[in-house]
């Protein structure tokens, strides 16, 4: 592949101090970042490579994708992309002795999810303690901790300062407080190159704290740089008006182009929703196969998980629209694995119940969706998802239960009754693990409190760990005639499928959330807005709507050649009037 190699490129290219790097969507940021690794690749030490640093493993993905168009086999060999969690793990583990003078242990992150959401009190202060006192360290205080071992030991900068001759910042604009800080200590020791877009910040606030919006003035005023600008330039879709428009979204002003690569399309009733959504997939993928792609990339974006689920149902079953068949189309979901695992923990100790019947097995039960609760209102808390609330309740309603369960009653209404209820009712399971799942399942529609775990526990199919989980239960069932100790299984297999499996390259026609999207690219994309939920502009953002117009900004310029926007007839227009 031939890239464009400017001037200004190439200063960046040639730049041999710390240096800024900043560019809108499909500016090529991430490509030139690469272009100046392979000038410098040859040139490394044995032992030495660059060091890529980034957010989360999708992104990690990304930027390997990227690697794999402009570095040759050899070349990447020498290049270390990595999350800032899994660098900062790896250098805690091998040298966290010199924190404390023990060696650390890592809290797995469910167990921290878990504990965090039982724990009364400040369990950022908790932590602390755990890592001071007993040498464990959460997920969330692996940047702080690396950054006290690069402050604390010269001698330790300095090795990662000969291994590292090169630096990259991905996305710098949403780093955090404690991953600057270990940054601003490799940065004695090191070159640096930030790559960041201010404009695509939408991790802000309530989602990661320590996360601010004048990162790149704070890094400016502490570090000597050179800035280089390729905001003008767009090589992801220079050909249309994608980025135009999704500028004048950005700003909320306009005028819009007419464009033929942004179209909207509109539903006036909910009834009219599943068929809107379906045929907005079916025109995209014909649009895009019209102009010559002959197997598009399409993603479906929503703001929320529980819409993505709901349009994967609307997309497995057939419609019409207009009189139009329209047949169910394939399609893989990114999604969010510990919610998922833990609904699936849930169910299957609703499977264990059902085969015991024993009160340690309902008191267990109880337990476990108590937990998914607690996760699941964490996770909206965290991830800025609706709903933490209402997973609040749900969680209180399970753990009195639980409560009751353990002084020999029985719930006596509501949720956990009706589930008990349910779940005795099933006749006697067949030991055959997809059959009884699928009973056990069936029960968690029979109230709507436990709907959220229905959705999330399909998910699990996911992971694609179904026949690893199907042996072990089968193995469960051959040994003992019961599940016992299923859920404890299902939580191991999950695990190890999440620590091994590496997200894939999507292919085809790919659902997630606009925030799951960033630093991806797609020939076609289309944002979905609920009637009722999940909308395109947050009411508490009026009157600008700045983080929201962000959101959509990055979700409109994931598109290379065509972007579709599903709406209900009444929405907030995108420009202010
Ligand atoms: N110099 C170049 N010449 C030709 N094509 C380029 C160049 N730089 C980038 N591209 C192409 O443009 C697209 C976007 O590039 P890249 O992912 O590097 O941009 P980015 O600025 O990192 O994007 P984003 O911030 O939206 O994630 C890719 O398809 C890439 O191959």
């Amino acid at each position: 592949m031939a890239f464009t190699i400017c001037e200004k490129r190439q200063s960046v290219i040639d730049e041999q101090g710390h240096a800024l790097v900043i560019g809108g969507p499909g500016s090529g940021k991430t490509t030139l970042a690469l272009l100046k690794s392979k000038g410098i690749l040859d040139t490394l030490a044995p032992g030495q490579s660059i060091l890529f640093l980034s957010f989360s493993r999708a992104a990690v993905q990304q930027i390997l994708k990227r690697c794999r168009e402009i570095l040759s086999k050899e070349e990447m060999k020498r290049i270390d992309v990595r999350t800032y969690h899994s660098f900062c793990w790896d250098i805690l583990h091998s040298h966290g002795r010199l924190l404390g003078g023990q060696p650390l242990k890592m809290m797995a992150p469910s167990e921290e999810g878990t504990r965090r959401t039982q724990f009364e009190g400040d369990w950022t202060e908790e932590s602390r303690r755990l890592l001071r006192e007993e040498g464990v360290v959460c997920f969330d205080l692996f940047a702080a901790a690396t950054a006290e071992l690069l402050e604390r030991s010269s001698h330790l900068r300095s090795w990662m300062g000969r291994l590292f001759p090169l630096v990259i910042l991905d996305e710098f604009q949403d780093s955090d407080d404690d991953q600057w800080r270990f940054v601003q200590q490799l940065s004695k020791v090191t070159q640096t190159l930030f790559l960041a877009d201010s404009e695509q910040r939408i991790f802000e606030g309530s989602f990661r704290p320590g996360v601010r919006a004048n990162r790149l003035d704070i890094l400016k005023d502490t570090i000597a740089l050179c800035e280089f600008d390729l905001r003008d330039d767009n090589f992801r879709s220079g050909d249309s008006d994608i980025l135009a428009v999704a500028d004048c979204v950005l700003s909320g002003k306009g005028p819009l182009p007419k464009s033929e690569d942004v179209k909207a399309l509109k539903y006036e009733y909910r009834n009219q929703f599943a068929a809107t959504v379906h045929f907005a997939v079916a025109v995209t993928l014909g649009t895009l196969r019209k102009r010559g792609i002959e197997d598009p990339t399409v993603a479906v974006l929503a703001r929320s998980n529980d819409l993505v689920a709901e349009i994967s149902d609307i997309l497995e079953v057939s419609h019409s629209y207009n009189g139009k068949d329209l047949r169910p189309i394939p399609h893989e979901i990114v999604w969010d694995q510990e919610l998922s695992a833990s609904a699936g923990v849930a169910m299957a100790s609703a499977l264990e119940f059902v085969s015991l019947k024993t009160p340690a097995a309902r008191e267990a039960m109880h337990t476990k969706i108590e937990e998914y609760f607690l996760i699941k209102k964490d996770f909206c808390e965290r991830y800025g998802g609706r709903g933490a609330q209402t997973a609040g309740t749900k969680a209180a309603r399970f753990g009195k239960a639980r409560a009751k369960i353990a002084e020999g009653k029985a719930p006596t209404k509501g949720s956990p009754r009706t589930l008990e209820e349910t779940l005795t009712a099933i006749p006697a399971l067949a030991g055959d693990p997809v059959r009884d799942w699928k009973a056990v399942r069936t029960a968690f529609q029979a109230h709507d409190d436990l709907k959220a775990i229905f959705q999330d526990a399909r998910m699990v199919r996911l992971f694609r760990a179904s026949d690893t989980l199907a042996t072990a239960l089968a193995g469960r069932w051959i040994e003992r005639a019961t599940y016992e100790g299923a859920a404890r299984i299902v939580r191991s297999v999950l695990d190890q499928e999440r620590l091994m499996g590496l997200e894939r390259d999507p292919k085809g026609v790919v659902l997630m959330t606009i925030h799951k999207s960033k630093g991806k690219e797609f020939d076609g994309v289309i944002l979905i807005e609920g009637l009722y939920s999940s909308p395109f502009f947050l009411k508490h953002e009026a009157p600008q709507y700045a983080p929201s117009r962000r959101l959509l900004r990055v979700g409109i310029t994931r598109a290379r050649n065509f972007v579709l926007l599903v709406r209900p007839q009444n929405a907030k227009p995108l420009l202010d009037a």
